[in-house]
């Protein structure tokens, strides 16, 4: 008998629900993105869109945080078959993991090759700034040492191995990608590349805690993404990511600051547009390099 969680969220149920969307969709997707926290205007950028509420998607988890709308939202970017998530789920609501990454399997059982996630974190590393946009080149994976990780129990071949590499996890070309088109964008000054950490939440960390996360090589740290990226990964789905440095982890115990949850979202707010900008224009990318790999095949 497999352990409860998996059966629950496993390929039967993730397909079921692909096929689903895939009926009711106007495309087939090939790139997925995730909107963080205040970061649902990326979806904005897709033309004809076809919205679904995620009560109305068979198996889908509900969004319950502020800042994720809870809707999947279909359409094209320049030509290019993208669906977004306006809103994801997190440890902290409570969601077994499996179900918070559940997602993620859809997209690949959609035909998704390219998944951009994107989150709000907070910036550990002392040459950060609020408004800053961090290009993942690694994580951290604390809960995992824990043995937190949405790959735990029985593996299904279906998705993928049952020890997937991860020192691979962000595509190195579509970072070097994101690095070229932020500086012809004039973006250089604000983008970064760093190191995300995830944390289980909901609480901001103390000073130790940031204080010791920084000394491990952390740049920024969340409650989200790496979960996602690892069930990505797993699935051989390409990934890149970024974060939006939307508040200065607290490091100083002389400091007033205090993490909240409103200037996450207001961060995003102030930086939507440039945000927008960017991935729409990685997006686009992404298709031509896609199509120059399927050209070069071809010869
Ligand atoms: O990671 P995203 O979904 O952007 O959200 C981030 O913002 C919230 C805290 O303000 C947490 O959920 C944290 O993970
Ligand atoms: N854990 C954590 N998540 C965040 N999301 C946005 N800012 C932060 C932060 O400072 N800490």
């Amino acid at each position: 008998m497999l352990p409860e969680a998996s059966c629950k969220y496993g390929y039967e149920e993730c397909k079921a629900t692909a096929d689903w969307l895939l009926d009711h969709a106007p495309v087939q997707p090939l790139v997925g993105i995730v909107c963080g926290s205040g970061l649902g205007g990326l979806a904005d950028m897709l033309k004809d869109q076809k919205v679904f509420s995620y009560s109305d998607i068979p198996n889908f988890p509900q969004s319950t945080v502020c800042g994720h709308a809870g809707r999947l939202v279909f359409g094209t970017l320049k030509g290019q078959p993208c669906v977004c998530m306006k809103g994801r789920f997190h440890l902290y609501e409570g969601y077994p993991i499996e179900k918070i990454t559940m997602p993620i399997r859809v997209f690949k059982l959609m035909g998704v090759e390219t998944v951009i996630l994107t989150n709000a974190a907070g910036g550990l590393n002392q040459d950060y700034k609020v408004g800053d946009i961090m290009i993942i080149k690694d994580h951290i994976n604390l809960p995992g040492f824990a043995g937190r990780n949405p790959l735990c129990g029985p593996n299904d071949e279906r998705f993928g191995t049952r020890f997937p590499c991860m020192s691979d996890a962000y595509d190195r070309k579509l970072r070097q990608l994101a690095l070229d088109v932020g500086q012809e964008l004039g973006y250089s000054h604000f983008l970064r590349e760093g190191v995300y950490c995830v944390l289980g939440g909901p609480s901001f960390e103390t000073i130790a805690e940031c204080r010791m996360l920084n000394r491990l090589g952390a740049d920024a740290v969340g409650m989200s993404t790496v979960h996602e990226v690892i069930v990505a990964r797993h699935c051989g789905m390409r990934v890149f990511a970024l974060s939006l440095i939307s508040n200065q982890a607290v490091m100083d115990y002389s400091s007033e600051d205090k993490a909240n949850h409103e200037e996450v979202l207001q961060t995003g707010e102030h930086r939507s547009q440039q945000l927008v900008k960017l991935v729409s224009t990685i997006v686009t990318s992404v298709d031509q390099h896609r199509r120059g790999e399927s050209t070069k095949s071809q010869h």
